[in-house]
C-alpha cells in the first residue's frame, strides 16, 4: 500500500453525512492508516468541531476513498462525463452518490484500473446508499420552516393564486331569480387536515366561479398543475357564513311556496364536506347549533312571510314533517324512525304513508322538531367524517290553507343528502355497509337525472329510479317549482378526486349548460349514429365479398365437375376402347 494515496486525503473537502441527517463540507485533518479512517473538522456555531469516518477500504493495494458515511459530490460536468466515459457505466447507479472536486485527481489515479476501481466503487455505493437519503426524499421545508408534504404543488398554487383577481361575495350582491340554481360552497380546512400540514387545491374568486388546481405529474415527474374551471350561479369560500349561503340559495324559494309552488333546496357533496353543517347549523365540537342552518333560517322567512301583507289573507297554516331515507327506506324521525310505506295511486301521486306532520306556529318550534330528528338520523363513520350521515335527511315545511280543508298550498323540502363516497370510505367493508353505499350513490344518481330533466324542461321526469326521488315527485313537477342545489367540496389535496367528482355532478345538473350537454349528447349519439350505420355497411360489404369469394369457388368447383365428367368420360370411352381392344385380341386369341 502506498501511504503517499492516504495523505493526498489530508486538506481536502469531503462531504460529510451527520446523525441529524444534514451533510456538510469538513477538511480532511489526518489519516489512520490502521484504522482505515480519517478525522475530518468542520466550524459549527463557531466552534471547531472534528469527528472520526469511514473505514478506507483496501483491495489490490488500491483505496477506495468512499466511507459509509463520507458523501463525495459531484461539483463539475466536466467530472461527471469524464466519469461515465471511465467508469460510470460500470459501477450503476451512482447518480445518488456524491464526489467532490477534491477528490477527482484520487479517483483518476484509481481509474487507471478500471475494472477494480469499479467493483469497489459499486461496494460502496451500496454501503452508501443506507445512508445517504436521495435531496428528493429530504423533507422540504415550508415557508416558516415547517415541512410539508407536496410543497412544490403548494407553492405553484400559492403563485396561481397571487395572479387571481378575487370578488368576495357579499350581501350586497343582486340575489337573481332561477328556477334551478346549482351553487358551490368550500369548506374551510380542518383540524385533522392542518395538522398533516395538506395543501388548500380549491380556489374560489368570486362571481359563481371556482378553480380546482389538480395536482399532476409528468411522465418524467416534472410536478405541474391541471386548473380547472367551474362556473355556476354562485360560488362561496370558507369564509362565507349559513346566514350567507341561505340569502342566496333558499331565501329566494321560501317566497315561491307562498305563491303556490314547490320548492326543494338539497345540499350534495362528499362526506365530510359540510352539508350537515350548512342545512343543520354549525358545530362546536359534536354539539349542533340547529338555530344556524337553512332549515332553521328558512323556517324563520316561512314565519316572517306567512305574517306579510300579501300572503296573510291567504290564512295559511304551516307544518313540518321530517323523515329520512336510509337504504331505500323512509323513516320518520319525528315518530320514533316508524318505518313508512311510499304509495303512488292511479294519479301517480306519491304519498309517504303515516308521515307525522306536526303544526307548528314558529320557527322556535321548528328548531325544536330539527334537534329530536337530528339526534335519531343514521350514521356511521367514514375516512373523512367520524359522524357521517349515512341518509338523506328530509325536512319538509308545508303550507295548507285552512279554509279549504287543509289543501296543500305549497311545499318546501329541505334535503341533506348522504354523503356520495366510494365504498373503500367507509370504516366497516362488511356486506350491509356496501349495500348502503351502494344505495345512496344509485339514489344520487337518479336525482342527477331528474334535476336535469327538469332543467331541459322534459315532460318525463324519471322519478321512479329511486325513493328519494319518488318522495319529491310532486316538487319536480309544475310551472311553479323551484330547486336549488348546493354543492359542497373539500378543499384538501387528498379530497381532489372526490371534489372533482362533485363539482362535475352539479355541472351535469346545472340547466344553464344542459344545452351544451344536450349538444354533446346529440353528436355522440349521431357518433353511435353514424358508427352503427357504418358497422352494417362493412358487414353487408364483407357479405358480398364472401358472396364473390364462393361464387368463384363454386365457379371453379363446376369448373372441376365438368373436367371431372370429361376425364369420366374420357376414361370411360378409354375403357370401351381397352375393352374393343381387348375383346379383339381375344378374338385372334381364340381364332388361332
Ligand atoms: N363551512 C364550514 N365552516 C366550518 N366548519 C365546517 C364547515 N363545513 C363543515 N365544517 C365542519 O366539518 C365537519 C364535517 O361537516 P359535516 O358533518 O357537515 O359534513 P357532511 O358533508 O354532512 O358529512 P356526511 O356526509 O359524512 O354527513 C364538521 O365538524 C363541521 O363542523
Amino acid at each position: 500500500m502506498d501511504p503517499s494515496l492516504y495523505n493526498d486525503l489530508i486538506g481536502r473537502s469531503l462531504n460529510i453525512s451527520r446523525s441529524d441527517g444534514r451533510i456538510h463540507l469538513a477538511a480532511v485533518k489526518s489519516v489512520d492508516h490502521v484504522k482505515c479512517a480519517v478525522m475530518v473538522e468542520w466550524f459549527e456555531r463557531g466552534n471547531c468541531r472534528g469527528k472520526e469516518v469511514g473505514d478506507i477500504q483496501t483491495k489490490d493495494k488500491h483505496i477506495i476513498p468512499l466511507f459509509s458515511n463520507v458523501c463525495i459530490v459531484l461539483f463539475c460536468d466536466s467530472i461527471t462525463t469524464w466519469l461515465k466515459s471511465r467508469f460510470l457505466h460500470d459501477i450503476g447507479p451512482l447518480r445518488q452518490t456524491f464526489l467532490t472536486k477534491s477528490n477527482f485527481k484520487f479517483l483518476a489515479i484509481l481509474g487507471r484500473r478500471k475494472s477494480v476501481a469499479a467493483q469497489e466503487l459499486n461496494k460502496a455505493n451500496k454501503r452508501m446508499s443506507c445512508v445517504v437519503k436521495p435531496p428528493e426524499m429530504q423533507p422540504k421545508r415550508g415557508k416558516f420552516g415547517e415541512t410539508r408534504p407536496n410543497q412544490k404543488f403548494y407553492d405553484m398554487i400559492q403563485q396561481f393564486r397571487e395572479t387571481l383577481k378575487v370578488t368576495p361575495m357579499s350581501t350586497s350582491e343582486v340575489v337573481e331569480p332561477h328556477r334551478i340554481c346549482v351553487c358551490v360552497r368550500k369548506r374551510p380546512m380542518n383540524k385533522q387536515e392542518m395538522q398533516k400540514k395538506e395543501i388548500d387545491v380549491v380556489s374560489v374568486p368570486g362571481k359563481g366561479a371556482l378553480l380546482v388546481h389538480e395536482p399532476k405529474q409528468k411522465v418524467d415527474l416534472t410536478k405541474y398543475l391541471e386548473n380547472q374551471v367551474f362556473q355556476f350561479d354562485y360560488s362561496f369560500d370558507e369564509t362565507v357564513s349559513n346566514d350567507l349561503v341561505y340569502r342566496f340559495t333558499a331565501r329566494p324559494l321560501v317566497k315561491s311556496i307562498f305563491e303556490g309552488g314547490m320548492a326543494t333546496c338539497f345540499a350534495y357533496g362528499q362526506t365530510g364536506s359540510g352539508k350537515t353543517h350548512t342545512m343543520g347549523g354549525d358545530f362546536t365540537g359534536k354539539q349542533q347549533n340547529n338555530a344556524s342552518g337553512i332549515y332553521a333560517l328558512a323556517a324563520q322567512d316561512v314565519f316572517t312571510y306567512r305574517t306579510h301583507w300579501k300572503y296573510s289573507q291567504l290564512d295559511l297554516c304551516v307544518y313540518a314533517s321530517f323523515f329520512e331515507i336510509y337504504n331505500g327506506k323512509v323513516y320518520d324521525l319525528l315518530n320514533k324512525k316508524a318505518k313508512l310505506r311510499v304509495l303512488e295511486d292511479e294519479r301517480q301521486q306519491v304519498q309517504v304513508v303515516g308521515l307525522e306532520e306536526v303544526y307548528v306556529t314558529s320557527a322556535d318550534e321548528v328548531i325544536k322538531l330539527i334537534q329530536t330528528g337530528s339526534a335519531c338520523r343514521t350514521s356511521g363513520q367514514t375516512s373523512a367524517n367520524a359522524n357521517s350521515s349515512r341518509s338523506h335527511a328530509i325536512l319538509q315545511i308545508v303550507l295548507r290553507r285552512n279554509d279549504r280543508n287543509s289543501t296543500l298550498h305549497g311545499k318546501f323540502s329541505l334535503i341533506d343528502l348522504a354523503g356520495n363516497e366510494r365504498g373503500m370510505d367507509v370504516s366497516s367493508n362488511d356486506r350491509s355497509t356496501l349495500v348502503e353505499t351502494a344505495e345512496i350513490n344509485r339514489s344520487l344518481l337518479a336525482l342527477k337525472e331528474c334535476i336535469r330533466s327538469l332543467g331541459k324542461n322534459s315532460d318525463h321526469i324519471p322519478f321512479r329510479l329511486s325513493t328519494l326521488t319518488k318522495v319529491l315527485r310532486d316538487s319536480f313537477i309544475g310551472e311553479k317549482s323551484r330547486t336549488c342545489m348546493i354543492a359542497m367540496v373539500s378543499p384538501s389535496m387528498a379530497s381532489c378526486d372526490y371534489t372533482m367528482n362533485t363539482l362535475r355532478y352539479a355541472d351535469r345538473s346545472h340547466v344553464k349548460r344542459c344545452g351544451l350537454y344536450e349538444m354533446l349528447e346529440y353528436s355522440m349519439h349521431s357518433f353511435h349514429q353514424e358508427s352503427a350505420d357504418a358497422s352494417v355497411y362493412d358487414a353487408i360489404s364483407q357479405v358480398s365479398e364472401l358472396e364473390e369469394k364462393v361464387y368463384v369457388q363454386l365457379q371453379k368447383a363446376s369448373d372441376l365437375v365438368v373436367s371431372m365428367e370429361k376425364t369420366t368420360y374420357n376414361i370411360e370411352s378409354g375403357l370401351v376402347d381397352i375393352m374393343d381392344f381387348s375383346q379383339k385380341m381375344m378374338g385372334l386369341y381364340i381364332h388361332k
